[in-house]
């Protein structure tokens, strides 16, 4: 069974209207593979959303990167999954490894993000990744397994779920996994995935890659065969992302 080519550009907290209009052009000009070969979906912040949302090709789609842990109300400051639905927006990133270190997200509190949003109708970008710590200690696969297991402790439904696999050392640091280093990795989550869940939702489920990714290396991680795309950062505010969605064609033999 074919995993379509998922890449994703994590705009982060960067941009003002003019820079949100510049990308927005340079998406729409751009000649890619056709939604049968590859799925793109761009995170601008959430101010932006419905913006971008409405600049953008249809061929493209919008992911917030974050949302509530649950239903909306006296939560100051935060934007419930109900009013990404509300207008239409299909994805949402949770779990980023930024979240999870700078305002403490745990394990457990990301698995209930990730079981609301889908339980509201959202698609999920679940990302996971070890510290530089972590990797030399050697806990790589345990650390991925224990964030993964958070969430499938939680969710029946993998359908609308892509793991997102972002090592916290390569991320904005130039510092990209070897492509050995990527398909390792989500060879074993793929593993954990068949013995944990099942040989379906291991066999359908996108295993993608973050972290400094950008049009240079993407075409060898493209390669590996449990790599089903990307979540770029950096990259995806430059033109070269369009050469990282091109690399989905590195696939097409399937
Ligand atoms: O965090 C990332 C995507 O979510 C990766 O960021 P960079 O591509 O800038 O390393």
């Amino acid at each position: 069974m074919g995993r379509k080519f998922f890449v994703g550009g994590n705009w982060k907290c960067n941009g003002t209207t003019e820079e949100v209009k510049k990308i927005v052009t340079t998406l729409n000009e751009a000649e890619v593979p056709s939604e049968d070969v590859v799925e793109v979906v761009v995170s601008p912040p959430f101010v932006f959303l419905p913006f971008v949302k409405s600049l953008l090709r249809p061929d493209f789609q919008v992911a917030a990167q974050n949302c509530w842990v649950r239903k909306g109300g006296a939560f100051t400051g935060e934007v419930s999954a109900e009013m990404l639905v509300n207008l239409n927006i299909p994805w949402v990133i949770l779990g980023h490894s930024e979240r999870r270190a700078l305002l403490n997200e745990s394990n457990e509190f990301v698995a209930d993000k990730v079981a609301y949003a889908l339980s509201q109708g959202l698609k999920v970008i679940a990302c996971i990744g070890e510290t530089l710590e972590q990797r030399e200690s050697g806990s790589t696969v345990a650390v991925v397994a224990a964030q993964t297991k958070a969430i499938a402790d939680k969710i029946s439904n993998w359908a609308n779920v892509v793991l997102a696999y972002e090592p916290v050392w390569a991320i904005g640091t130039g510092k990209v996994a070897t492509p050995a280093q990527a398909q390792e990795v989500h060879f074993e989550l793929r593993k954990w995935l068949s013995e944990n869940v099942s040989a379906e939702v291991a066999a359908s489920t996108r295993i993608i890659y973050g972290g400094s990714v950008n049009g240079g290396n993407c075409k060898e991680l493209a390669a590996q065969p449990d790599v089903d795309g990307f979540l770029v950062g950096g990259a995806s505010l430059k033109p070269e992302f369009i050469d990282i969605i091109k690399s989905a064609t590195v696939k097409k033999s399937d």
